[in-house]
């Protein structure tokens, strides 16, 4: 079977990612993605960002909720309610892991949120609550398809390595077949919907979504980078 390849440089979402330039770089190729690739991530920066991702995943389902409320057709309904049950697949990947901690899902349901959690979530919700479907759809792309990019470039970084990386199975899941066609297709609908909502006479709000967005997404590395025990300055 061959490897679904995806341009991430085409269409309205290409044009979004080009023009969010450096920040975009930023969150694709942040150190936390780097060193996981290698396996010299400290545990302490996985396990805060795994906790942090259960927890975000959940607000990112109910992204998707909006999304099929916020839709006017089946067919897009039907698109959300796809992407939502992607969203939801990521979960076991979590729940592995946290278990292979003695942390429980029950347990990971309580704890306490990180500043960048809340932030990015409540963001993208704040804009679908405030936006239409296409602006929803910007604020998610960048979570959707910015992982299926970082699981290309692992895949094809000479320093990858996923046998004896503890961090194999997260980077097996985002450089798979599953994902790539799940983004593969949520790409597809985005483009359709991009110009069925006049995208293209949009470009300047968009744009501002999509790069805080993907802005919100190198904090979010960073939250999990800031967790290794020997960058801690006292407090
Ligand atoms: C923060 C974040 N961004 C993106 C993904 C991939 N859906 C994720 N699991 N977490």
């Amino acid at each position: 079977m061959t490897m679904t390849e995806i341009d991430f440089s085409a269409g309205l979402f290409g044009k979004l990612r080009a023009g969010a330039g450096q920040i975009w770089e930023s969150y694709v190729d942040h150190e936390f993605v780097r060193i996981l690739g290698t396996g010299e991530l400290p545990e302490a920066c996985f396990r805060r960002f795994l906790v942090q991702d259960y927890l975000f995943l959940k607000h990112f389902a109910r992204a998707y909720g909006l999304a099929v409320y916020k839709s006017q057709t089946v067919s897009d309904i039907r698109a959300a309610n796809a992407a939502l049950q992607g969203i939801l697949q990521e979960v076991p990947l979590h729940v592995t892991y946290c278990a292979s901690w003695g942390l429980s899902e029950a347990q990971m349901q309580y704890e306490p949120e990180a500043n960048a959690t809340i932030t990015y979530t409540r963001y993208v919700n704040d804009i679908g609550n405030s936006g239409d479907l296409l602006d929803l759809l910007v604020a998610l792309m960048p979570c959707v398809a910015g992982y299926a990019e970082i699981g290309q470039r692992l895949l094809a970084a000479p320093t990858t390595r996923i046998e004896g990386n503890p961090y194999g199975s997260w980077i097996e899941n985002y450089k798979g077949e599953e994902y790539h066609e799940m983004v593969a297709a949520s790409l597809c609908k985005f483009e359709d919907i991009g110009q069925r909502y006049g995208g293209e006479t949009r470009l300047a709000r968009l744009q501002e979504i999509f790069t805080t967005a993907s802005r919100l997404e190198a904090d979010f590395w960073q939250m999990g980078m800031d967790a290794d025990p020997r960058r801690k300055t006292g407090a």
